[in-house]
């Protein structure tokens, strides 16, 4: 086990409860990511309308696609209760990545590990139904995350409380505003019990006060030990809250490093791209 300590030592150490063993699936890192790439295949032609794509499949279809690289050979690990940022610019990638961690998109080639229960926090609402309510999406969800539905319902109040929502518990999610939708989804997430939490970009559709509401419970989910990865163009939270982050440019890891270290270089490529 330890070399250094013998082996008496070691199982001293064990019995004192200095070091701890570790149990299948347990692994210093919460997340593995490697030589991932994703490709996205955009039609050349334009088709303004439904004759014009009939048209082209009757004449022999004259489909041609274009092949663009999202992601290219990215590789990264993030540790257990670490705060990981990802930070670039628009079309760089960064909600592509997320949402492979997901598990919403596949990657084309390369490899994800995941460790852990992960909450997807991401725009699209993952694992929300827009023909649901708010109180059947909030059940949703939960049994999604694997919480018992006395475990749901117990939390059930406070999700709606905090989102602020609590009238409109019965509306069907999809005549939610945008904000509304992000707030439920962003309640929802955290009360899951995550081991894992994905966060994009998403939080800015909220209004100030609710922006205010979720500062603070990310830094109490942080505290909490939980991995978080975290996807923001505020660049001045993600040097607050992350430990190390990743900028991306076009599909590809550029820096990886110390939040600050990164931050600042992107703020280079910015002035020199
Ligand atoms: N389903 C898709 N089909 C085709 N192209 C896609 C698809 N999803 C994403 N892309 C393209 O992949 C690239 C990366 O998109 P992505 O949303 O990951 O970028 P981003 O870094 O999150 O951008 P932003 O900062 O603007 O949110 C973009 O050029 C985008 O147009």
């Amino acid at each position: 086990m330890n070399g250094a300590l013998g082996e008496l030592g070691a199982i001293r150490a064990l019995a004192n409860g200095k070091v701890r063993l570790r149990r299948d699936g347990e692994g210093e890192e919460a997340i593995v990511v490697e030589d991932v790439s994703k490709r996205f295949r955009i039609p050349r032609q334009k088709k303004a309308t439904f004759y014009d794509h009939l048209l082209g499949v009757v004449r022999g279809g004259s489909y041609t696609y274009e092949v663009f690289s999202a992601l290219e050979g990215v590789s990264f690990s993030v540790r257990r209760g670490e705060t990981f940022g990802v930070i670039g610019p628009n079309g760089c990638g960064k909600s592509t990545l997320l949402k492979i961690l997901a598990g919403v998109l596949y990657p084309d080639s390369g490899r994800v590990r995941i460790e852990g229960k992960v909450a997807p926090f991401l725009e699209l609402g993952v694992g929300f139904h827009p023909e649901l309510t708010a109180i059947e999406n909030i059940r949703l969800y939960g049994a999604i995350m694997g919480l018992s539905r006395h475990q749901i319902e117990g939390k059930r109040e406070e999700i709606l409380e905090f989102a602020d929502l609590k009238r409109f518990e019965s509306m069907k999610l999809k005549n939610f505003s945008s904000g509304m939708y992000v707030k439920l989804a962003f309640a929802t997430a955290i009360e899951a019990d995550p081991d894992i939490l994905l966060v994009d970009e998403v939080l800015s559709v909220g209004d100030e006060a609710f922006q205010k509401k979720c500062a603070p419970k990310i830094e109490d989910i942080r505290r909490a030990g939980k991995t978080i990865v975290y996807v923001s163009h505020a660049l001045g939270s993600v040097r607050d809250l992350c430990e190390r982050c990743i900028l991306l440019n076009s599909g590809r890891i550029v820096d990886l490093g110390g939040a600050d270290w990164v931050v600042d270089e992107y703020y280079k490529m910015m002035d020199h791209p």
